[in-house]
């Protein structure tokens, strides 16, 4: 079995993991255009860390603006077999207070101005996101956060809106009624393409306010999240060290099939297939490309 290799993609206010040893920023090129920066590579107690701020350094990519293709093609290049993405989200769950942290299990993907996908004309392929997390990562972000005393929630269904404005008070009723715990601008596409290219996802979502919806507190402003980001950065990047040491060194199979997400995903015949896209899929669908 393949050794872990640990990607952590920070979002906002995250932009650096400090902790990791013989770390360096490195150019990490693939045919899916920018990443959002360098990826730092490094390593805790001996395993490989590969850690990108979403928005860049300096935070230059809006929501939108995020090239998530080339994200996680980047991070497969870099043989990363486990993902975590680490974000800030809003409330929309009385119990659900700024500064926990939930464990998300289910997203609705509101996105629509964004590629979703690494196929299309030329390579089809539909992966099942029926359940878009891998629980055994879970199960090891779930010990972390105890160890470490983290207020923490593990399930909850993350809505993913397409920003970057915050939604309106009706549309926070909405998402509401609909069951969502949290809401993000960032987790989709990225889970969907995390799950394309087979690598195990999980949600760190960090509660940063109550959107809009609740009678007590006001309308969402930014100057209130970045204060709750401050004060729990440091709290997240011990989850990761944590995390990171105590992750089994081999990739352990995932039991809802990440790893293997494209066995009978792809639909285009071999001989139908277009050679640029096929190259494009290197690093993604190698696997099963180069079988
Ligand atoms: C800083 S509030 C809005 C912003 O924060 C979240 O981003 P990320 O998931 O990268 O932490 C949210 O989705 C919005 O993009
Ligand atoms: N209320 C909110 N809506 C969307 N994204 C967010 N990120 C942090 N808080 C948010």
């Amino acid at each position: 079995m393949a050794e872990t290799v640990l990607g952590v993609i920070g979002g906002s206010g995250i932009y650096d993991l400090p902790g990791l040893e013989k770390a360096v920023w490195t150019k990490v090129e693939g045919p899916w255009g920018e990443p959002s920066d360098e990826i730092r590579i490094g390593e805790i107690n001996g395993l490989k860390i590969c850690f990108l701020p979403r928005h860049g350094r300096g935070h230059i990519y809006s929501p939108s603006d995020i090239n998530y293709r080339a994200n996680i093609d980047a991070m497969k290049r870099c043989g990363v077999s486990d993902l975590i993405s680490v974000s800030a989200c809003g409330s929309l769950k009385e119990e659900y207070e700024p500064g926990t942290f939930v464990l998300v299990e289910q997203f609705i993907d509101r996105t629509f101005a964004r590629p979703k996908s690494f196929f299309g004309k030329g390579c089809v392929a539909h992966v099942s996101m029926a359940y878009p997390v891998s629980p055994r990562l879970v199960d090891h972000v779930e010990a972390a956060a105890r160890a470490e005393n983290l207020t923490y929630r593990r399930g909850g269904t993350y809505l993913a809106m397409e920003g970057p404005q915050f939604s309106s008070l009706a549309e926070s009723h909405l998402y509401r009624a609909w069951g969502c715990d949290v809401i993000g601008m960032t987790n989709m596409p990225e889970a969907k393409l995390a799950r394309e290219a087979e690598i195990c996802y999980s949600t760190v979502a960090m509660v940063t306010d109550y959107d809009s919806w609740h009678p007590d507190h006001g309308e969402v402003d930014i100057q209130s999240i970045i204060k709750v980001l401050h004060e729990n950065a440091e709290n997240a990047q011990r989850l990761v060290a944590r995390l990171a040491r105590d992750i089994p060194r081999k990739h352990e199979t995932c039991p809802v099939g990440s790893d293997t997400a494209l066995d009978y995903a792809i639909l285009t015949a071999p001989e139908a297939r277009d050679p640029a896209l096929l190259a494009k899929l290197d690093a993604v669908a190698g696997r099963i490309l180069n079988e």
